[in-house]
């Protein structure tokens, strides 16, 4: 076995390298190369230089192309670029506008590497004869019996576990993730190194494809018309002012909702189908129960034995916090997770994922989307009565 848990030496393994023209993925290629390995390089090219729903020199236009390719010269590999433009479309930003017009907080990094890189491009790996496809992403994996698992990273800072449940054991077993046993200084220090000339360039940030931030923007021209005003809406049943458009609220929202009050506010729901922004005061996102829909199992035992009962886990219910103690659940169809304590601000569309335990080596053991959530009995109360009140009862 090679450094990779692959049989063979290096030089008869090809290894299919995902370049996105970053450090992270260079300094992939540059250490498999540097073991001998028969690297192949492969860029998306996911979104056009100039379009409208990107921004200048973000990820795999065409700077980001360019560095991928020198790279790659520099290291003395094959680099192809492959136009992946229309499945990105169709796969990941059309799906990720529909989810934000329906009052979702979608998580685009997740379709992007379920649909794009882990399915077409790994095909493609597969094509080429590759006994693995590797990336950049800051993930461990390793031997677990017959198949991989999936871990925690070395660098907690840059875990990317959470983007990353989705992927299914099959997937885990044909990746590599060579980075997820180092720290972020080190790689930059390997890419030095090796003479990259990324060794410096900046980390891209937040999503790829939209323009600094300016979600609403984009949405609004992706889907026109989508941004309808409409009555921002005190869960009590008061109108307290306008909007204009769900779009740019996201759950657990506190500034910007543009109203005044006495008492502090809080975006409680977004009631897409009569385009109402509910507000309400702290207590009211309080939930303990999170339904899941696409779930994907990476734990040993067999889902389907997972019954009412439960088993204990740790779940994390949006990118910035950490795994907290909870209990995975199952009946029939539905899958759901239940919080031991209290967590504030679930939005569906964002991913519940699921952890072995909360250490920074914890197994990530799969997880699903959040499909809606439970909050206290008082809270569902006031919504349902919110949503059975005829459309005009609110706006009087
Ligand atoms: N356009 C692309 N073409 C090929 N592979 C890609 C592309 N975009 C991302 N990847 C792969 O997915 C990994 C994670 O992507 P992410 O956007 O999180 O990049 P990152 O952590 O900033 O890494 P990098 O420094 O390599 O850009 C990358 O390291 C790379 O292996």
């Amino acid at each position: 076995m090679n450094s990779l848990d692959l049989p063979g030496r290096p030089a008869d393994t090809r290894v299919v390298v995902a370049m996105s023209g970053g450090v992270d993925s260079s300094v992939v290629a540059g250490i498999l190369a540097r073991e001998g390995y028969d690297v192949v390089g492969v860029t998306l090219q996911l979104y056009d230089h100039g379009a409208a729903t990107h921004r200048a020199g973000s990820c795999c236009a065409g700077r980001d192309i360019d560095d991928a390719r020198r790279v790659s010269e520099k290291l003395g590999i094959p680099h192809y670029v492959l136009d992946y433009e229309e499945r990105f479309r169709k796969a990941v930003i059309d799906p990720f506008a529909q989810s934000y017009v329906a009052g979702e907080t979608p998580i685009p990094c997740v379709s992007c590497n379920q649909t794009v890189k882990f399915a077409d491009l790994l095909e493609t790996a597969r094509d080429l004869g590759a006994a693995a496809l590797a990336t950049g992403h800051y993930i461990r994996s390793g031997a677990n019996g017959a198949h991989r698992a999936l871990f925690r990273p070395v660098d907690a800072d840059r875990d990317q576990s959470y983007f990353l449940f989705a992927t299914t054991q099959e997937q885990v077993d044909y990746l590599r993730f060579p980075l997820g046993g180092m720290s972020k200084p080190q790689v930059r220090e390997i890419a030095a190194e090796l003479g990259l000339s990324v060794a410096d360039k900046q980390d891209s940030q937040d999503i790829c494809f939209v323009p600094q931030g300016k979600y609403s923007e984009m949405i609004a021209r992706l889907r026109p018309g989508s941004a309808e005003p409409g009555d921002i809406v005190h869960i009590d049943g008061r109108v307290l002012g306008r909007h204009e458009g769900i779009l740019r609220y996201t759950i657990g929202q506190r500034r910007g909702i543009g109203v005044a009050s006495g008492e502090p506010l809080y975006v409680i729901h977004l009631d897409a189908d009569r385009a109402r922004v509910i507000v309400g005061p702290r207590e009211a996102l309080d939930t303990r129960k999170v339904f899941l829909r696409a779930m994907n199992w990476l734990g040993d035992e067999d889902l389907a034995s997972i019954g009412p009962g439960g088993i204990e886990l740790f779940a994390k219910v949006r990118s910035t916090r950490p795994p907290r103690p909870a209990l995975l659940r199952r009946e029939g169809a539905a899958v759901w997770v239940e919080l031991a304590e209290g967590e504030a601000g679930i939005a569906p569309g964002q991913a519940c994922v699921l952890y072995s335990d909360d250490s920074n080596e914890a197994r990530v053991l799969g997880g699903g989307f959040i499909q809606r959530s439970e909050r206290s009995a008082a809270a569902e109360a006031m919504l349902e009565r919110l949503s059975a009140a005829p459309a005009h009862a609110t706006a009087e």
